[in-house]
């Protein structure tokens, strides 16, 4: 995709594709001006997804956006977009417990969201965990606002390298007949 990005508009409804530096391999979707979607494919809590999770999102400057959020495993996310660098800035600010029982997390989230809740009580907070990185975007699609089909399913090995190879989206952006 050779979009240049000037709006706000430009970027909602776009769905990305990263690698950060340390190997962390994610997926996003930023689904409209507030909610967002993920699945993440590499790294400390690789095969966890998330849909419809509350974010702020903003343009800073042309082309240039910022989101965070706060989600109920008590993880904090601050993510810089530069889509027209392919690149992503992100810190992820991981609670105690997270690093230590990372597997509680490695679930579709929304039909977890009182075993969440349950952990950040029993378990600990601090001291957190920050992951400052950059990461290089591999992909870029133009799924529009509000697609249920970005995000749909688990992870899988070899999902990213089906989306990149446009085995996995039909011509409207729906998911292809497995
Ligand atoms: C913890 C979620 C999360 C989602 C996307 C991303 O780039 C970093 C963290």
């Amino acid at each position: 995709m050779t979009k240049t990005f000037k709006t706000l508009d430009d970027f909602l409804g776009t769905h990305f594709i990263y690698t950060y530096d340390n190997g962390w391999e994610y997926e996003w979707y930023a689904k409209n001006d507030h909610t967002v979607d993920y699945r993440i494919h590499g790294g400390m809590v690789a095969g966890r997804w998330v849909t419809d999770q509350e974010a702020n999102i903003v343009m800073l400057t042309e082309g240039i956006y910022k989101v965070a959020w706060t989600e109920p495993t008590g993880t904090d996310v601050a993510l810089d977009f530069l889509p027209n660098e392919n690149k992503v800035n992100g810190t992820i600010f991981f609670p105690k417990w997270v690093q230590e029982h990372p597997e509680i997390t490695v679930t579709y989230q929304n039909e977890h969201i009182d075993v969440m809740e349950a952990a950040r009580e029993k378990y600990a907070t601090y001291p957190k965990m920050v992951v400052p990185e950059f990461a290089t975007i591999t992909y870029i699609g133009d799924a529009g606002q509000n697609n249920e089909y970005v995000i749909s399913e688990a992870p899988y090995q070899g999902l990213p390298d089906d989306i990149r190879a446009g085995k996995y989206f039909d011509a409207n952006y729906q998911r292809v007949n497995k």
